[in-house]
Order: structure tokens, then sequence, then C-alpha cells
């Protein structure tokens, strides 16, 4: 059994996800039980410098190096916090804080794509070195380094705790941006047939749009009240829908880059016309969120999958699960937590599981997911000082 800390902040930037585990087995036999899980909000002031530059704000590289530093040191205060009441840890997972994504790009047929490109600060070799724990970080570059997307990560490890002999599932992840991992029955060469790729918004346009039309004073939805007593505008979802994203071929991948401030100004723009309440374009948003999950099973998936788990903190909006329900008809939507895997911890599992599979130069990528033309190790490992 291996004590394990896995970490990650996502594209909400609501704070610092960390879940203290214990680790056995490799794959098919791989166990995790989870000991502890905490969120730990960023600083007012640091979140909002993430979210500047998650919106395209340059900084200089004294910005950069001191939001590096102060990003680190939060993880390693989240660390060095689960673990009180615990036995020591002896790894650390940390995803960091993605502030920048640049997905590979098509060149045009008969030409090979772009590079991808992608940045998650807080350095791992100064959580090692504040916490004296060996840390794993930087998980995402060496997918890219082959030609993959670098995400979505999770659907391996989703792979191997979610999986089940007779039945395809899909895991669905509602956070600041979506993305599913499509598991079919575990039998046969499985692993190959696996599907994942990033659906589209979460709850980033949700959360935006909150934040607008309340000048700030709320952050989010909460269990989505506001957005059940409105009506969403079909037109609108309809318009949205034709979307380049969401008729792009997987493996794809996005981020705040495409579903962030610019993108929720155009829609308060479009929904000029409608003259919608503030409860209906919450509405009309929660749809578009909905429908771009599901028109990605429809359109993408060999075949839909008997049953959907959500995780996320968008797995609480229960408006958002309402629609997704309504829209999947028969298909019963449940959380993870309903197979015992935390859906608000599920990442930081995911992040401890990948630095456990690191160490035992286990490779951490699904090329079906991110793209990438073979398995690769994922990670740097940073020893921490004896
Ligand atoms: N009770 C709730 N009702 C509605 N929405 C909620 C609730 N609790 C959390 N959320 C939503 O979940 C978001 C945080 O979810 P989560 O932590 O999974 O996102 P993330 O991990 O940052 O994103 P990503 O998975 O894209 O990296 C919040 O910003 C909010 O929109
Ligand atoms: C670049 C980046 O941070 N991508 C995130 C984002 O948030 C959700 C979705 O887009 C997912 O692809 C990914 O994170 C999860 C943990 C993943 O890699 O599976």
């Amino acid at each position: 059994m291996t004590r394990i800390i896995g970490l990650i902040s996502g594209t909400s930037v609501d704070g610092i996800d960390a879940a203290l585990v214990d680790i056995s087995g490799t794959d098919l036999d791989l166990k995790v039980e989870l000991l502890a899980g905490q969120t730990y909000p960023y600083p007012a002031e640091l979140r909002d410098s993430i979210l500047a530059v998650c919106a395209g704000k340059a900084i200089s590289m004294a910005e950069l190096a001191a939001l590096d530093d102060a990003i680190a040191f939060s993880f390693a205060q989240a660390a060095q916090n689960i673990q009180t009441a615990h036995q020591p840890a002896i790894l650390i997972g940390s995803h960091g804080q993605t502030v920048y994504h640049r997905p590979p790009q098509s060149q045009g047929i008969g030409k090979p794509q772009s590079l991808g490109y992608t940045l998650q600060l807080g350095r791992g070799e100064l959580i090692a070195s504040l916490t004296g724990i060996t840390t794993v970080s930087n998980f995402r570059v060496a997918d890219i380094a082959i030609g993959g997307h670098g995400a979505p990560l999770v659907p391996r490890v989703d792979a191997f705790l979610l999986s089940h002999p007779e039945e395809a599932r899909c895991i669905q992840n509602l956070g600041g941006i979506g993305n599913v991992a499509y598991i079919p029955p575990r039998r046969d060469n499985w692993l190959e047939k696996m599907r994942g790729w990033d659906t589209g918004p979460g709850n980033s346009l949700l959360d935006l749009a909150v934040e607008h039309l309340t000048n700030g004073a709320k952050k989010y939805d909460e269990d989505g009240k506001w957005a059940a007593t409105g009506s969403p505008c079909q037109s609108l979802v309809e318009q949205w829908l034709q979307q380049d994203y969401f008729h792009l071929p997987p493996p794809k991948s996005t981020g705040r880059e495409l579903f962030g401030v610019d993108y929720l100004n155009q829609c308060l723009k479009d929904a000029g016309p409608y003259q919608l309440s503030p409860a209906d374009f919450l509405a009309t948003l929660t749809e578009l969120t909905a429908a771009s999950v599901v028109h990605s099973y429809q359109t993408f998936l060999p075949q839909m999958p008997q049953r959907v788990f959500l995780c996320g903190g968008g797995s609480r909006n229960l408006y958002l699960k309402e629609r997704l329900q309504s829209l999947l008809k028969t298909i019963p939507v449940l959380t993870t937590d309903e197979v015992g895997l935390s859906g608000d911890f599920k990442e930081a599992i995911a992040f401890a599981v990948l630095a456990y599979w690191r160490q035992l130069d286990i490779p951490g990528n699904l090329p079906s997911a991110t793209g990438a033309p073979h398995e690769v190790l994922l990670g740097e490992i940073h020893p921490a000082e004896k």
C-alpha cells in the first residue's frame, strides 16, 4: 500500500482539490482508498490573477515567476494540511494550475497537425522542497511532445477504477470544462476501444454568467436553482451548437481560451434580441452544456452507454443533471459517488494514481483519448532533499 497526495486546481479555478489516498495494485487490480479529501480555496487576489491570465492578460516574466511561486506555495500548503491527521504520504502528484492550453491544430488535409502546448503553474520542484515529499508534476507535456493533446488524462484512471464486465459506461466530468471517458465492457481489447475527449463547456460559462449577472456577488448557480426558474431558448442552443468545436471529431481538447470570457460575451450579444430574463439566460447556457455533452455521445461514440456517471463540481448542479437525464432519456444518469468513487475528488485521486504509475514506470496516457501515437510516461519526478 502506498500513501500518496493528489493535488489539482482545474479550469474553474475554484480552489486546490487535495486527496490523501492509499493505492495498491497496478491496473486491473488497482485499488484506491480515499483517506481524506479537501478543497482549499485560493486567496481571492491569487484567484483573480490566475483568471486574468487564463482570460489572456499579458504578464511580465517577473509576474509569471511570482504567480508560479504563489501557486506552488498554495499547493504545498494544501499538501501539508491534508495529511496532518494521518501518517505522512511518501509521494505527491501535483497537476498544478492550467493557465494556458493550445491543442494541436489541423493544418489541412495530408499535412501533419501543429504541436500542442500546455502550461500548468506551481512547479513541482518547489513543492518537493517545501514539503520534503517527492513530487511528480507537469504530467501533460510528454503526451503533447509526441503529438497528443495532453488531455484528457483521467480516462486511463477511469478505465481501471470504473470499468464494468458487461456494461458500456460514460464517465462525464463537469468541471469548468466538460470531458468524457467512454469505457466499453471490460472484455476483448476493451482498452483500445476506449474513447475520451473534452465535450466543451462544463461550469465555465455558467460561472462567468452568474458573476456577470450578480456583479461578482455570486460565483456559481448553487444546485442550479437559479437556472431552474428560467426557460431555455432552444433557438439559441441550436445556433450555438453549430459552432465548429462541437463538430470536431475526437481526439479534441479545449479550455477557457475558447469557452471563456469572450465566448460568454458573444452569448450575451446573441441573446440580446430574445430579451431573456437572467434565469432564462442561465437556463439556456445550462441547456447548451447538457446538449453539447449528449450531442458528442450521439455523434462520436460507437454506441450509446448503458449508464452515465457524472463527477466534478457540476454534478452538484441538479438542474444540469436533470437536463442531462432528460436528453439521455432512458439512459440512467448517476454520479461516480454511487459506485464508490468521490465525484468531488476524482481528479485529485487521478493525479495521485498518475504519480504512482510514474514512479513504477507505467505509462499514464490513453492514446485513444489524447490522440498521442503511443503510450508514454507522464510526469517529472522531483525528489525531496534527504
Ligand atoms: N452545489 C453546486 N451547485 C452548482 N454548481 C456547483 C456546486 N458546487 C460546485 N459547483 C460548480 O463546480 C465548479 C467547480 O467544479 P470542479 O472543481 O470540478 O472544477 P475544476 O476541477 O476546476 O474544472 P476542470 O475539471 O475543468 O479542471 C464550480 O465552479 C461550480 O461551477
Ligand atoms: C489542459 C487542461 O488542464 N485540461 C483540463 C480541462 O479540465 C477538464 C478537461 O479540460 C480535461 O481535459 C483536463 O483536465 C482533466 C483533469 C484531464 O486531463 O482529464
